[in-house]
């Protein structure tokens, strides 16, 4: 692999999940591979599991990690080009992304949409000005429209939990205050419709996601409909893509109860998490044993070094 940032960067997904559960049962198998080789894990927004879930595969292979909070640690990046940078960001991604590759043979980059213009965060700039400046491999941490290593890890939990041939996955929107990007849901439709999965995406009118994710997904707007039979409730909250970045409502009662788990089939509970208790799904759900949460969070790690492996073989 040269890049990860979009599905289209995965050879094989059959195999890539297959590399992240070999990297489960064996996570120093490829200490070598990573040895002298350094990562920079560069974050323009907060995270727990990516972080540390990255860090500590690239070091099951053996690689040197350097962290970068950007606007935090490091100066504010200008990434338009052609402007008077008259503002508060004091460094442009040319100069900044050129020089983090100098000092990283991969470089991994978290920025997720601002939600105020839908053309520019659906261009995915931050990320393309990486690989246009870098001159290294880039990994997404979470962009604007996409989260891959969270997918991935979704999908490895979806192999290891099924008890089906042909699992039936829902995509539930989630109830909440805050608008929040489309990154996760967008990712994880992308990559069910390349599952052998009944795939099916279940929201309140207004919240449809931009056709391109949406693929042949089956979109039900009765959300105790969808749940029927479900081997796999995966929520998420995301704010409207149409109205772009607005929070069209807040209705409590598409928050996942477990009146709601009793239609799926003992149907596992998936987020990506930071989850809202009792607002996006109740604490009965999440403290269940039908929540899988940590279990997939927990994938995170596998995911990261199934794609780092990749990286790093193709450098
Ligand atoms: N990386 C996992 C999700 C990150 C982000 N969630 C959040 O910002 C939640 C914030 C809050 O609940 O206040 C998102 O939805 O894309
Ligand atoms: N799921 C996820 O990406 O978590 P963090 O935002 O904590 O990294």
């Amino acid at each position: 692999m040269t890049n990860f940032v979009t599905y289209n960067d995965v050879p094989d997904l059959n195999a890539l999940i297959q590399e992240g559960l070999n990297a489960k049962h064996n996570p120093f198998a490829d200490q070598a591979l990573g040895h002298n080789k350094t990562i920079g894990l560069i974050f323009f927004n907060s995270s727990l599991r990516t972080r540390m879930s990255t860090q500590k595969a690239a070091q099951n292979l053996g690689m040197n990690v350097i962290t970068m909070n950007v606007g935090q640690d490091s100066w504010g990046l200008e990434m338009e080009e052609g402007v008077v940078m008259n503002g508060d960001k004091a460094e442009h991604v040319k100069e900044a992304a050129a020089v983090v590759g100098k000092y990283c043979d991969i470089v991994a980059v978290r920025a997720f949409a601002g939600l105020k213009d839908r053309e520019k965060d659906y261009s995915e700039v931050v990320m393309s000005q990486f690989q246009k400046y870098a001159g290294v491999p880039v990994v997404n941490l979470e962009s604007a429209t996409r989260h891959p290593l969270q997918s991935l890890a979704d999908c490895i939990t979806i192999e290891e939990f099924r008890v089906k041939q042909r699992p039936k996955v829902v995509l539930t929107w989630l109830p909440h205050f805050k608008p929040l990007p489309q990154a996760v849901a967008n990712s994880f439709s992308e990559w069910m419709n390349h599952m052998d999965v009944d795939f099916v995406i279940t929201h309140p009118e207004g919240y449809e996601l931009a056709p391109e994710f949406v693929g042949n997904a089956r979109v039900i707007h009765n959300q105790n409909e969808a749940f029927e039979g479900a081997d796999f409730i995966y929520g998420k909250n995301w704010s409207s893509y149409q109205q772009y970045g607005q929070v069209l409502t807040q209705d409590p009662s598409w928050m996942v109860t477990m009146d709601k788990m009793r239609l799926t089939d003992n149907g596992k509970f998936m987020h990506c998490l930071p989850v809202r208790r009792n607002m996006k799904v109740t604490d009965e759900v999440l403290d269940s044993p039908q929540s899988i949460v940590i279990e997939q969070a927990a994938n995170r790690e596998w995911s990261a070094q199934a794609v780092l492996k990749g990286v790093l073989q193709g450098l």
